[in-house]
């Protein structure tokens, strides 16, 4: 056992939906988690950055309950206790992919240790990862990197093109919004208008983020999400609002409640500080990524 390496990993935040793309389309930033780890005889859990206060310290921590249990899928090798040291830049509970980063970081951590060398089976983490997750659309990007399609109903996940012009500017607000609260304030059925809105839309967007950047203030338009879930972020809903009405590309990233500009970099030069929110300047960014420390 003591022979599985220690592993170090890099996970990145990523946006789901990016408004018209329900649970479907998603993009992954250059703001990354950092984890490591190794076998242990006892469970230690050091975490520093976001949520430090308030996650697990044992075998309950998301990213070592996802390890244990995809080792047990893969055949093992379980070990009796794994030590976790987490250097966390993506804030939790914020529509930022916080749980499908720490989810993917403990299916890559379990893949390496049962099939070292072995590339990994995208499809085997996929599954794993809806079936904590629920959704893929975070966890496609966090695994891939760049702009990602997940076709829901279907087994299956694109990577798309990506204009390289594009970036992102993220409002993280003060206040957390847990997805499943998100989630539950949305309708069983929507109206077929709302439906064709959000079909052209999203079709635009693709279009847009793979090299029309001028399109993406029409192409983010959303009715399906945003518009339910506005009551649970005032805050955030006006500030998505506002930015539109400025001709930014503000869209609700993920389940909320941050919000994100989608622009090329001289557009989101002129994106001002807003009262209540911490800006954070983003680019596309590449996928998961594992290796021994001091890789
Ligand atoms: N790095 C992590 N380590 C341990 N637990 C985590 C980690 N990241 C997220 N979690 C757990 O997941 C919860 C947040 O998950 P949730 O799905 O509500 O939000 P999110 O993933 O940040 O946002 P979204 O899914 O909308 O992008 C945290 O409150 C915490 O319990
Ligand atoms: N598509 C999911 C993303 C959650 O991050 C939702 O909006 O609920």
């Amino acid at each position: 056992m003591s022979e599985l390496p220690p592993l170090e990993l890099r996970v990145p935040a990523t946006s789901a939906n990016l408004g018209p793309g329900f649970d479907s389309l998603g993009l992954a930033w250059d703001l990354c988690d950092r984890v490591r780890v190794r076998v242990a005889r006892e469970y230690a859990v050091e975490v520093t950055g976001e949520g430090a206060g308030d996650v697990p310290r044992g075998p309950d921590h998301l990213i070592i309950a996802t390890l244990l249990g995809a080792l047990r899928d893969l055949g093992g090798p379980v070990p009796p206790a794994v030590a976790l040291e987490a250097e966390n830049a993506i804030p939790h509970a914020r529509g930022l992919g916080s749980s499908a980063a720490a989810v993917v970081a403990g299916l890559l951590a379990a893949w390496t240790w049962a099939r070292p060398g072995r590339p990994v089976d995208e499809r085997w983490l996929l599954r794993r990862a809806r079936a904590v997750e629920g959704h893929l659309d975070n966890a496609a990007p966090a695994l891939l990197g760049g702009l990602t399609l997940v076709v829901p109903g279907e087994d299956r996940v694109l990577r798309l093109p990506l204009d390289p012009r594009v970036a992102g500017a993220a409002f993280v607000p003060g206040d957390a919004l847990a997805t499943r609260a998100a989630r539950g304030v949305l309708p069983p059925t929507v109206p077929h208008t709302d439906a064709a809105e959000n079909a052209g839309a999203a079709g635009l967007l693709v279009h847009a983020l793979a090299g029309a950047p001028e399109e993406l203030l029409a192409a983010t338009r959303d009715r399906l999400h945003q518009p339910y879930r506005a009551p649970l972020m005032p805050a955030s809903a006006a500030l998505v609002e506002r930015l539109r009405d400025a001709g930014a590309a503000a869209v609700v990233s993920g389940a909320g409640p941050t919000v994100v500009v989608l622009g090329t970099a001289a557009e989101l030069a002129g994106i001002a500080p807003a009262t209540g929110f911490r800006v954070r300047r983003l680019r596309p960014g590449p996928g998961a990524s594992v290796g021994t420390p001091g890789d």
